[in-house]
């Protein structure tokens, strides 16, 4: 069974919680406790595979002031990246957090794969005051070499599914190319037999 994380960051309000509660129940509930943070477990067949997911939600206040990233760089596979597209200055949290985290996996990890990043323009329900362009979340998204989708939580089950899968199967495709890159134990192993006593075979 493959384990699959995935953290969904953004800024206050923007509905981190009710996408992944949305995704988990197929509800929407409107209200959600935002004083403590979560990481909500599912089981889940995707692609033929048996996954066991795991969804990590902050609690916003206190994850603020922190935004150094780096834990949840080592802990996420990838990451859902939500702002709320009537409201600008969470556009500009989102695009902080994407930058960040390209930044820091450039420095810290040059050789490694970068994470899976989708980013979500939720409460597209709300484009009466739509302050955030479609075409400006999605250039953003190009620019970074992330995924891209608008949505509404609060009316769009299906979506909201279909973006979670989305960013699943890229975390999956991921994985899939890592294990290509590794050679195997064995192979190696192999191979280095092969070098140090092939070579001394001829030799003699
Ligand atoms: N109109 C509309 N409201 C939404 C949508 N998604 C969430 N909301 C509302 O936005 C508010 C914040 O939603 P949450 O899911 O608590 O947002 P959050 O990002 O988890 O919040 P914090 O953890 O406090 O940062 C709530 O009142 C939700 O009902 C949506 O798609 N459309």
């Amino acid at each position: 069974m493959n384990d699959v994380k995935l953290a969904v960051l953004g800024g206050e309000g923007t509905g981190k919680s009710a996408l992944t509660v949305r995704f988990l129940t197929k509800r929407f509930i409107g209200e959600y406790a935002s004083n403590f943070e979560s990481i909500y477990n599912k089981y889940l067949c995707l692609e033929g595979k048996q996954l066991n997911l795991e969804i990590y939600d902050p609690c916003s206040q206190l994850w603020k002031a922190k935004f150094s990233l780096t834990s949840e760089l080592h802990w996420a596979d990838g990451f859902v990246i939500v702002y709320d597209i009537s409201d600008r200055s969470s556009f500009a949290y989102a695009k902080a957090l994407i930058y960040r985290i390209r930044e820091l996996q450039s420095s810290h990890c040059k050789r490694a794969m970068e994470s899976a990043v989708l980013l979500v323009g939720n409460k597209q329900d709300l484009c009466h005051v739509r302050e955030v362009g479609w075409e400006e979340g999605q250039k953003l998204a190009l620019d970074n070499r992330c995924q891209f989708c608008e949505l509404s939580a609060a009316e769009q089950c299906l979506e909201v599914e279909m973006m979670f899968n989305r960013i699943i199967k890229d975390i999956l495709t991921n994985f899939r190319l890592k294990e290509k890159r590794r050679p195997s134990g064995s192979k190696s192993m192999a191979k280095l037999i092969n070098n140090v006593f092939g070579k001394r075979r001829k030799s003699v």
